[in-house]
């Protein structure tokens, strides 16, 4: 059989975190090309310089719009939220299928983006943008020309509760996470001194990852529900652990739920014992661990994730995969 036909891919926002992995990933892909890396801050300075363990030699140059574009497939977008919305409409007016890693496209409803985030500047795009979690929405992730990658606690969020989504009565959420989720700029509260030896709770009562969870846990079937969510920071570098608490409208065969959910999916591994972040450290490796307590049939479901990874760039070449048309795992497994 013949190659499949190679796609050039920019990286813009590659000196973030996320970037940089995602240009890692595209580089060492077997039919994408990186065709450029961008950055506003560094710009000249070489990715294997500002990041020595990632080994792209590529400099990072200012985007301009019409010379990285010109023959050019996709772009993963890596800037925050609210920044990306404007290149990412500038890249699809430009023809080119993209990967926005913030929430800009995530949320369906503007008004609720409004809400949670920032004036929207390109709403026109959020009717045609597809929410690139490949076990939800695998058949419209191919061949779709603008992905929302989704936030690293709803991937997990959602991998863990789909499968009960139609049976929700509540559910509580306790998530724990590294400190590379907050991306490069370090603050007060990711410091070294204050993150080292604790584990503090954040965004309490109000976390943007609410409204997506509540959005996709709805879009899978649950009805009324508002789950209750809270993040802890640990003094890990990168890795997501949530232990998820479960109550049930009526008793089901959970287990077989999560089974058939997941039989057939490349990267969510049900496990015999509950996992933790460093066993899907570097992979786009979801492990989750299901309990359903005897005394009261709650149910308990534990999701690991790397948040660099599945939660963020290794799932992005997972879409791009599927929107280029090549084997859904490749240059990822
Ligand atoms: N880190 C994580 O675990 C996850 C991150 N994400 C999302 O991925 C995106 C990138 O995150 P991350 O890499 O962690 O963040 P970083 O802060 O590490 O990187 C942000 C990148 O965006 C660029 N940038 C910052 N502000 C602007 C702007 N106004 N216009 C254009 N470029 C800008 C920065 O580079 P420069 O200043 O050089 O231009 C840098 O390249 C975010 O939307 C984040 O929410 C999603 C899931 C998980
Ligand atoms: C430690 C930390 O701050 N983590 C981030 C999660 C980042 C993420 O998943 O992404 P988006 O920002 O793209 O939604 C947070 O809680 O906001």
């Amino acid at each position: 059989m013949a190659e499949p036909a190679l796609s050039r891919v920019l990286v813009a926002g590659a000196s973030g975190y996320a970037g940089a992995l995602a240009a890692v990933l595209v580089d060492g892909h077997p039919y994408l090309e990186l065709s450029g890396v961008t950055s506003r801050s560094y710009t000249g300075q070489r990715l294997d310089e500002l990041f020595p363990h990632h080994r792209v030699p590529m400099v990072l140059e200012e985007l301009d719009l019409d010379r990285h574009t010109e023959g050019v497939d996709a772009a993963i977008v890596a800037y925050p939220h609210g920044a990306a919305a404007q290149t990412v409409a500038a890249l699809r007016e430009r023809g080119l299928k993209v990967v926005d890693l913030s929430a800009d496209f995530r949320l369906r409803d503007r008004a609720t983006y409004e809400e949670w985030y920032v004036d929207h500047t390109a709403p026109e795009l959020l009717d045609g943008a597809v929410y690139g979690l490949p076990e939800r929405y695998r058949a419209e992730l191919r061949g779709a020309e603008l992905v929302a990658n989704p936030g690293c606690f709803p991937t997990a969020a959602i991998l863990a509760l789909a499968p009960l989504a139609g049976h929700l009565a509540d559910v509580v959420i306790d998530a724990k996470t590294g400190v590379s989720g907050a991306g490069r700029g370090a603050t007060d509260k990711t410091h070294f001194v204050s993150v080292t030896e604790n584990v503090t709770p954040y965004g309490v009562g109000r976390h943007r990852h609410m409204p997506e969870i509540d959005q996709e846990l709805a879009a899978a079937g649950a009805t009324g529900l508002v789950a209750t969510f809270t993040p802890h920071l640990l003094p890990l570098d990168q890795g997501e652990l949530l232990s998820c608490y479960a109550t049930l409208r009526e008793p089901m065969d959970v287990h077989g739920a999560f089974e058939a959910a997941y039989a057939h999916e490349p990267f969510v591994e049900l496990v015999d014992r509950p996992p933790g972040v460093r066993d899907v450290r570097g992979t786009n490796l979801c492990r989750l661990h299901v309990h359903v307590d005897p005394r009261t049939h709650k149910v308990f479901v534990f999701a690991a994730i790397d948040n660099l990874w599945k939660g963020t760039s290794s799932q992005a070449i997972q879409n791009l995969n599927l929107m280029l048309g090549y084997e859904e795992t490749t240059g990822i497994s």
